[in-house]
């Protein structure tokens, strides 16, 4: 039986001629958090939207729980919470009475509201009106009630966004908690690497509807490949003699040579090199691309 949870293939989307999700073919496996990242404007809630099947997607290019979302919407439905845009909150009433009246419309005993305001860390608001809640406290809520009917799989579309830092970190650790503890699944949007690179375990990088990379978080920086700087005096005719020597030079600029890192040995065998060949070198480091301009890279070039 396969492991994923989420799966599309090779899904393409319209609104009206313009191509919004392209080719896409996600996979989410069963435990994961999955990060799900892209600029403003890349297709991520349309995606969304379409594994909740809010729109509808072409036949047998959806799975959810490894049945094809369109014959098995209700039941499928059933297994997943979300939250897209605005939580539906009712502003008037408290946390506890948002919680309390879905648990009456959903059939789930009210009890349930006082352990998942206790879950997302609500419990002494949980008199206050909702109204007058941070955002932070509504997004909050807005999980408790997406985690109401206990589903195995949360579809969350940038829950942090417009969050100030002490409301990121603790949606972050919520959505840890959520996998590591509870056994959930989750799909979390964001526009922000540094975000997704904290809490998930996978990565999906969208850019104009198509999926450009799709791995594990260390997959995604196995791609940002090392390189080697070495500061040198006359670096021109430096960078001749590393070539005559068989090395495969990036970049050569006035003071500095740029070539990929092969090993600590290898940067001491260049060094000698270039030191018995009478140049001066006044530095010589290692530099790795770090994620954001990894992503950056990937983004830029679709
Ligand atoms: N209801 C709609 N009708 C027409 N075009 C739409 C509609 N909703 C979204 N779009 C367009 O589809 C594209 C993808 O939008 P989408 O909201 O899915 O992106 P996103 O990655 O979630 O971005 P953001 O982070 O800004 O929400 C955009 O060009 C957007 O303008």
């Amino acid at each position: 039986m396969s492991d994923l949870i989420i799966e599309t293939r090779g899904l393409n989307y319209y609104f009206g001629t313009q191509k919004v999700v392209d080719d896409l073919s996600l996979k989410v496996k069963k435990g994961s958090i999955y990060g799900f990242l892209g600029p403003n404007g890349a297709g991520k809630t349309t995606s969304i939207k379409i594994l909740l099947n809010l729109l509808k997607s072409p036949k047998d290019t959806v799975f959810l729980f490894g049945k094809e979302i369109n014959s098995n919407r209700i039941a499928s439905l059933k297994r997943l919470g979300a939250l897209v845009e605005q939580p539906a909150i009712y502003a008037h009433m408290t946390g506890r009475e948002n919680l309390v009246n879905r648990c009456m419309l959903l059939n789930i005993d009210k009890a349930k509201s006082t352990d998942l305001l206790e879950l997302v860390g609500l419990s002494d608001a949980a008199n206050k009106k909702a109204g007058k809640y941070s955002l932070g406290m509504k997004q909050r809520l807005g999980i408790a009630l997406a985690l109401l009917s206990d589903p195995e799989l949360l579809l969350l579309d940038e829950p942090t966004n417009g969050l100030d830092p002490n409301g990121i970190i603790e949606i972050r650790n919520l959505m840890i908690d959520l996998a590591s503890k509870h056994g959930k699944t989750i799909l979390v949007s964001s526009h922000l690497l540094s975000e997704i690179e904290r809490i998930a375990s996978h990565v999906g990088i969208i850019n104009k509807g198509k999926l450009l990379f799709q791995g594990t978080i260390n997959e995604l920086h196995d791609l940002s490949k090392p390189t080697l700087e070495i500061e040198v005096q006359n670096a021109a005719q430096a960078a001749s003699l590393l070539t005559e020597n068989g090395y495969e030079l990036i970049a050569t600029t006035e003071n500095k040579i740029s070539l990929l890192f092969k090993s600590a040995e290898e940067n001491g065998k260049i060094n000698t090199l270039l030191v018995q060949n009478g140049f001066i070198v006044t530095s010589i480091y290692q530099i790795r691309k770090d994620l954001e301009h990894l992503f950056l890279d990937i983004t830029k070039n679709n």
